[in-house]
């Protein structure tokens, strides 16, 4: 399950298990007559209904939606009105589902100013209207139940990260992985697009990759693999990205990189990587193919084709060799 559709279900549930809790009651207080509190409850009612159809219709942007926010700071200011104005019997079992709703639904900073404001009303309310006793247990309890669901939801929002850094990261170099280019190259590939913007690539191998392994051991070309991963991350600039592809080879994304600007730094790279006396390893020199997207270009394959045939041409020519594939230049 994405975690789209996973929060767009968690979302839901949390709607509709208020919903019923909030139509409950209602129910009760149409039964003993209270009709202010009926309305109010209706009201809510409506409220997260609304909430439930609002997930539903946004259910392929339910990471970023904002009329949660607008729909929860609803509910939560009408109950404060109400606390205040209506005085609800039993008000920390209006309190309680809104709370737990407000950390299920928002992001976590939201939903935890949204909860402590509630609780802060709820506790002068309670302190004003109720024996000190009563207000401090009633009080504390609620804290209780935000702090045990923000913490809750924080351990969840930092597991769901780590596995996301984890899937997308090579364990040797701490450069993304191969998992990942695809996914980055198509998105670069629509934004060039869209903005009218050159993207370049390099694919990069390093030179006698299988003798140096047999020279230094896996340990000793692991060494190689992250010294070098340091490396073109010192040389490369904010907004490029690296790739550890298998046998020692990289791949780097370029946006806003023109023709002129992907030659310059693959010869960049080439120099400084030959110019150096790497642990281990001592001289090492690298073959590095890069291309432009041209305006035919619309799929990865289309790039990633282009960068291999040059990288085959650079290695062709011998060790420490950088080459330039040309894309086809018609005007789209
Ligand atoms: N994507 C990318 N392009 C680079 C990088 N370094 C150089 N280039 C390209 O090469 C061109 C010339 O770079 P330099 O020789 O460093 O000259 P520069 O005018 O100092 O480059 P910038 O100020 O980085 O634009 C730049 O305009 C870029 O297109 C890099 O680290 N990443």
């Amino acid at each position: 399950m994405t975690e789209t559709r996973l929060r767009s279900f968690t979302h839901l549930a949390g709607y509709a298990f208020a919903s019923f809790f909030i139509a409950s009651l209602a129910f009760q207080n149409l039964r003993y007559g209270f009709y202010d509190l009926f309305f109010l409850a209706a009201g809510m009612a409506l409220l997260t209904v609304a909430g439930a159809g609002y997930t539903f219709i946004c259910r392929r942007r339910q990471l970023s939606a904002p009329g949660h926010l607008i729909i929860l700071t609803a509910l939560n200011s009408g109950l404060v009105a109400a606390m205040f104005a209506l005085d609800p019997p039993g008000i920390s079992h209006w309190v309680m589902p809104l709370v737990v709703l407000n950390l299920l639904i928002l992001p976590l900073r939201q939903g935890l100013i949204l909860s402590l404001l509630l609780l802060v009303a709820l506790a002068l309310f309670l302190l004003l209207s109720s024996p000190m006793m009563y207000a401090v247990t009633i009080s504390s309890g609620v804290f209780a139940l935000v702090a045990v669901a923000a913490l809750y939801i924080w351990h969840y929002d930092h597991m769901a990260q780590s596995a996301e850094d984890l899937a997308i990261t090579d364990p040797v170099t701490g450069a993304h992985n191969a998992r990942f280019l695809d996914e980055t190259l198509q998105k670069e590939i629509s934004r060039a697009i869209a903005m009218s913007h050159s993207l370049s690539v390099i694919s990069l191998a390093i030179d006698y990759a299988e003798e140096a392994e047999d020279l230094h051991g896996q340990a000793g070309m692991q060494r190689l693999l992250r010294d070098l991963t340091q490396h073109l991350f010192d040389v490369i600039r904010a907004g490029d990205t690296l790739y550890t592809l298998e046998d020692g080879e990289f791949f780097l994304i370029l946006p806003f990189t023109p023709e002129e600007g992907v030659r310059v730094i693959a010869e960049r790279i080439r120099r400084t990587i030959a110019e150096q006396n790497w642990p281990l390893a001592g001289k090492v020199t690298v073959s590095l193919g890069c291309t432009t997207r041209a305006s035919t270009d619309t799929r990865t394959a289309d790039l990633r084709k282009r960068v291999r045939h040059a990288l085959e041409e650079a290695r062709k020519r011998g060790a420490d060799s950088v080459w330039y594939s040309q894309g086809d230049v018609r005007p789209s």
